[in-house]
């Protein structure tokens, strides 16, 4: 009788299993590459700063999610501070308002992005796709979609690196979300990891990491065809029979 051979993954070998996935991190989208290579014009910029909003605000909504999923009073100890990092406490303003200052940085006034006007659809339904994850699933699952912070340093420092030559016209000020995230991330994936590498521990379990992992992956990227669409190809939803952006702010 053949016995199957076992297919599980050691921790290490998961861990790097999850880490050769940021081969598929939106850095390697087309309008990434084009913004931190400088090929990106002002209204290209001030499109994915409004719609990037969009993601930051639904952050600490997701993890208000995750936290209340979870039974474990130590878990959300730890997990509360993200929601703290975007929306600040008695001491700092929080990444929400960071992101904001970037957005009145790059020449956008608060009002027209809090308003949600520039928000495309097709960003609006990744994003909600991720929040509605973290709802249904298991605690542990959708702490698992959060992995793509493994990759999320390097991306904000191509920027702090890239950026400031490129775009003299963005007011330093601007910066201070990507330098905060640096530190913010390293921290959140150390946790994120260890509840990932404890809890997926068969070889289904391996698997359906690897597909949550994507599922994260393909928001990210998704987000970003649905702006290279608008302003990148200059066709946003329905340019074929107006110029107004008549899509909906959200219901
Ligand atoms: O600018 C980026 O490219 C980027 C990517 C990601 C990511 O990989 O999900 C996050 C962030 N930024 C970010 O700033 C952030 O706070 C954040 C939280 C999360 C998460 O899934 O919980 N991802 C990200």
């Amino acid at each position: 009788m053949n016995a199957k051979v076992s297919t599980v993954l050691s921790r290490d070998s998961f861990e790097k299993a999850l880490r050769v996935k940021g081969a598929f991190y939106h850095i390697h989208h087309p309008f990434h590459r084009a913004m931190y290579s400088g090929a990106c014009t002002p209204d290209q910029i001030r499109g994915w700063v409004a719609n990037r909003y969009y993601y930051q605000i639904n952050i600490p909504q997701k993890d208000a999610a995750i936290m209340a999923n979870c039974p474990d009073a130590a878990v959300r100890r730890l997990w509360l501070q993200r929601i703290l990092d975007h929306d600040g406490d008695e001491d700092s303003a929080g990444g929400i308002e960071a992101w904001l200052q970037l957005a009145e940085a790059v020449g956008l006034t608060r009002e027209e992005v809090i308003d949600q006007r520039h928000v495309l659809p097709g960003v609006r339904f990744a994003v909600d796709a991720y929040l509605n994850f973290a709802r249904r699933a298991t605690w542990q699952e959708a702490a698992c979609s959060s992995l793509t912070e493994l990759f999320a340093p390097e991306i904000h420092q191509s920027r702090l690196d890239s950026w400031p030559a490129h775009y003299p016209w963005i007011e330093e000020g601007g910066y201070r979300y990507f330098r905060k995230r640096l530190s913010e991330a390293r921290r959140d994936v150390e946790h994120g990891l260890g509840i990932t590498l404890d809890h997926f521990v068969t070889e289904a379990q391996q698997q359906r990491a690897f597909e949550i992992l994507q599922f994260k992956l393909d928001i990210l990227w998704t987000m970003l065809d649905a702006m290279s669409m608008a302003y990148v190809h200059k066709t946003p939803p329905y340019h074929t029979v107006t110029d107004k952006q008549v899509w909906h702010r959200g219901v």
